[in-house]
């Protein structure tokens, strides 16, 4: 990892409003040279401010930032520079290998044919097979090979990985670990795998019904928060300021604390277990604020 100060997306209080869903003034920055991990349950947002990063939908409120430039006044090259990819493949049901090598040599004019090649070598993609034959994962490793072969800055992944088989996904994550090696490279992952954030994620960002919980490194995340088991009548007691979620059980209830340090100075009678992503994420999504 080599994170420059400078930011490759930056986001400023993003606001879209569906029906049933609101984006609430959301402010989120992607360090270049970094990964970030993006996560959240089903609905939680990711989709929709990925496609607010990619001006694929319009906003409410708020002002983004991509490389340098915002986002409205992207060039040609300036999202030629930019590798994208969805859950699932937009490729036309007919091409086959040759024919989507063609294509990208037309769309953008950093392709590298080489590089495309190669990856459908290691990825054992078959040349002669409509895409329309591909299996699910077969697709998804074809959009992630064309994402990472015209020079791409930033790579944004929206559960890119999910369909793939944990041997495919490993090899993956090594090639995004190779790919920020570089200064100048950054990606933003959203992903339901919390174990592929947690292997190479430098900051991890959570969001939950359209606000972000956290976005910090994932180092400082593992350091900062933490569990404690007490009995429920303890919980009343604790500085509120403190308190992630609560989950009850036939023994007491555990609790998820932030900013572990300083409740180890205040609340020497708790021991704080170790957390995880996951963990965190289940004590904001289903546990309780108070009992
Ligand atoms: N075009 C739309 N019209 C109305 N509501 C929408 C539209 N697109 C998204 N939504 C709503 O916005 C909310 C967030 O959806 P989004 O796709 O951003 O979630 P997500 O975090 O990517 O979820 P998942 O993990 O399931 O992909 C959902 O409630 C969804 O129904």
């Amino acid at each position: 990892m080599a994170i420059s100060n400078v930011n490759a997306i930056e986001i400023k209080q993003l606001t879209k409003r569906y029906s049933d869903f609101t984006l609430d003034g959301i402010d989120l920055c992607v360090p270049q040279g970094s990964i970030m991990g993006f996560v959240g349950e089903n609905g939680a947002g990711k989709t929709t401010t990925i496609k607010a990063i990619m001006n694929l939908i319009h906003m409410d409120g708020g002002e983004i930032t991509v490389l340098g430039t915002d986002h409205l006044k992207l060039s040609r090259n300036d999202k030629a520079s930019i590798g994208v990819v969805f859950d699932g493949s937009n490729l036309h049901d007919n091409l086959t290998i040759n024919n989507v090598n063609l294509i990208m040599k037309n769309i953008y004019p950093n392709w590298q044919e080489k590089v495309f090649m190669d990856y459908m070598t290691r990825f054992q993609l078959p040349q002669g097979k409509i895409i329309k034959d591909f299996s699910r994962g077969m697709k998804m490793k074809l959009s992630i090979a064309i994402a990472l072969s015209h020079k791409s800055k930033l790579l944004i992944l929206d559960e890119a990985t999910s369909g793939l088989d944990p041997m495919v996904r490993d090899e993956i994550l090594d090639i995004f670990l190779e790919f920020i090696q570089d200064e100048e490279h950054t990606i933003l992952l959203s992903s339901h795998i919390i174990s592929d954030i947690e292997k190479i994620a430098d900051y991890v960002t959570f969001i939950h019904k359209g606000k972000i919980i956290f976005s910090e490194s994932k180092d400082n995340l593992i350091y900062q928060y933490g569990v404690i088991h007490c009995r429920r009548e303890d919980v009343a007691s604790l500085d509120k300021s403190f308190v992630v979620g609560i989950r009850e059980n036939s023994f007491g209830a555990d609790v998820m604390i932030r900013n572990k340090e300083a409740f180890q100075k205040h609340y020497h009678q708790h021991p704080v277990d170790k957390t995880s992503i996951e963990e965190i994420m289940l004590f904001v999504s289903r546990g309780k604020e108070s009992i």
